[in-house]
């Protein structure tokens, strides 16, 4: 299937702001560009955007009064947010991170991360706490007692739609959200360079509060039909 998107372009176009135009890309396709494009960062690129990363957060009050957060351990070129981790513990913040529940259910264990727990790699190559510290109920937090999660981004657009790595993990354990509050807020994080112009918006997805990249912050658009009778208000007064 593709996605039918305002902008008609042909594929891999970039706007001149390196903007990737997703328009007739099929999302497997984009997805794959996305990753590549992330992967292709020098190491230097990637320090310098994971400390700006960090910086951009530090400033947030979301960030700032976190109390249980939950981030992830970067693989194949994903921003790096681990220089947030000494500021986090300095400030007595518990931090978490995703495990892949062992019972293949798709969806995810948030499992504390201190300098003395034991990790090891998933299946997929990511280090995570390892199974017989995250089979104990102490050592994890249910994602609704989260009050902030930083969430991977494989790529965004300009109304902080979301596209993640396809495993549907965070759209699966965030499920509750749409019948049990409070829920964290989820903020999630890329490069700049993982913007498109235009993601489909999928039934199951959960809106995140925010997008921070290297960059600056993205929050959702109001209702376009807000900004047409602000417009509308703005003329009728002139
Ligand atoms: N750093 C990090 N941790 C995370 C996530 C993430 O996106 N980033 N996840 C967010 O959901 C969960 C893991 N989800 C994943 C879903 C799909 C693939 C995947 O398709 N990986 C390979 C191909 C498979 C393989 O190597 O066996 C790929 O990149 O093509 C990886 C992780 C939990 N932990
Ligand atoms: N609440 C849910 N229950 C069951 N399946 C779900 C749910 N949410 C997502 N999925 C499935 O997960 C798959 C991945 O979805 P999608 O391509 O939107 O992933 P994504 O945007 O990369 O998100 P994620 O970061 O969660 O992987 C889809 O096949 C979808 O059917």
């Amino acid at each position: 299937m593709t996605y039918d998107v305002t902008l008609a372009s042909p594929t891999l176009a970039q706007e001149p702001n390196g903007t990737l135009l997703a328009a007739g890309k099929d999302k497997t396709s984009l997805r794959r560009e996305l990753k590549r494009r992330r992967r292709n960062l020098s190491m230097q690129a990637q320090q310098l955007a994971a400390r700006k990363l960090c910086a951009q957060l530090k400033k947030l009050p979301e960030i700032q009064r976190a109390r249980r957060i939950s981030l992830y351990l970067p693989l194949n070129g994903e921003i790096d947010p681990t220089p947030l981790l000494p500021w986090l513990y300095r400030r007595g913040v518990k931090v978490y991170l995703p495990v892949l529940r062992p019972l293949a259910d798709n969806t995810l264990w948030f499992v504390a991360y201190r300098p003395d727990t034991p990790m090891v790699k998933n299946r997929y190559r990511i280090w995570e706490p390892a199974a017989q510290f995250s089979a104990h109920r102490r050592n994890r937090l249910p994602p609704w007692a989260l009050d902030t999660m930083l969430v991977p981004l494989v790529g965004f657009d300009a109304k902080a739609n979301r596209m993640g790595m396809g495993g549907g993990y965070y759209d699966r354990t965030l499920a509750f959200v749409r019948h049990r509050r409070p829920a964290p807020r989820l903020m999630g994080v890329a490069h700049a360079c993982q913007e498109v112009n235009s993601l489909p918006v999928e039934p199951w997805d959960i809106p995140l509060s925010a997008i921070v990249t290297d960059q600056g912050v993205i929050r959702p658009t109001p209702l376009r039909t807000n900004d047409i009778y602000a417009n509308e208000r703005i003329r009728i007064s002139q």
